[in-house]
């Protein structure tokens, strides 16, 4: 990629057809895991209206883990609208470079959160790979859950329809494992290898940019004071993905802000709670 930093016309980007953000505030994070589990029963719901199937990137994190906590309840609750998770497909945006019964692992996360209560069938299941799953090297790991993804195309190649990739963010902005100033960032293939992460563990697997760009809805979900000045420059300020990865993120139909007040705080809207 040859766009300096600072250019959101970047060809990862999305190009300038895709809709500006939106955002939603909620009263504080209990209240914000709440909304977005309800709208993520939501949109699967309605994605396998329409085709059949649904599909969903998950993010590690404790605002993304209490997310997945939130819709698992709802899976309990058999008057609320309904999912077939037998027919979700899920994926992650990144993960950590670890051994598979590492409690650092994202998938250990999602699994205990959601996954196992909801019972996802295993081949629908797209954990990146652990360290100890016969991959040397990350970058192998990578190449291989590039070719994951690439055979769940419907067309053979490129990307699956993802209809809501979930993120959070880092205070210095990044998301999944795309860190600033980091190559990740300009990196054009589908899924990265990452190493010397400044937010250990230091070896990871991401999804890059062109990946992520690629998801029908993505959704930021942020809580927390430490968060509000990365969200006020991304929403406001013309800052790009080299200095702050998050302002690289656009969805194709959506990109969904998902704060609650703390992390709204230094938007000039002041984070009063909106309507979702
Ligand atoms: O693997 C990871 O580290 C996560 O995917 C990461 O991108 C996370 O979502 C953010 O760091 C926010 O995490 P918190 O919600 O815990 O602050």
């Amino acid at each position: 990629m040859t766009s300096p930093p600072g250019d959101r016309a970047a060809a990862n980007l999305g190009g300038a057809d895709r809709p500006v953000p939106d955002v939603v505030v909620e009263p504080d994070a209990d209240r914000l895991a709440r909304a977005v589990g309800s709208a993520l029963v939501a949109r699967l719901a309605a994605a396998q209206a329409v085709h059949g199937t649904a599909s969903v990137v998950l993010t590690g994190g404790g605002i993304g883990t209490a997310v997945l906590e939130r819709v698992a309840a709802l899976a309990a609750e058999p008057e609320r609208e309904r999912v077939d998770w037998t027919a979700v497909d899920v994926w992650w945006g990144d993960e950590r470079f670890v051994p598979a019964d590492d409690a650092d692992r994202n998938e250990l996360g999602a699994r205990r959160a959601l996954l196992d209560a909801v019972g996802v069938p295993a081949e629908r299941v797209h954990a990146m790979p652990a360290s100890d799953a016969g991959f040397a090297e990350p970058e192998d790991a990578a190449a291989w859950y590039a070719g994951q993804l690439a055979a769940a195309a419907s067309e053979g190649g490129g990307l699956p329809r993802l209809d809501v990739l979930l993120l959070g963010m880092g205070p210095e902005g990044h998301v999944a494992s795309i860190f600033p100033e980091s190559p990740a960032v300009s990196d054009e293939r589908p899924v990265v290898a990452v190493r010397d992460c400044a937010k250990p563990p230091p070896t990871r697997i991401s999804l890059g940019f062109s990946a992520i760009n690629a998801a029908e809805e993505i959704w930021l979900i942020v809580s927390g004071e430490g968060k509000a000045p990365a969200v006020a420059r991304a929403l406001q300020e013309d800052v790009g993905p080299r200095d702050l990865p998050a302002a690289g993120v656009r969805g194709r139909r959506a990109t969904r802000w998902l704060l609650d007040a703390a992390a709204a705080a230094e938007l000039d809207t002041g984070g009063q709670p909106v309507p979702a």
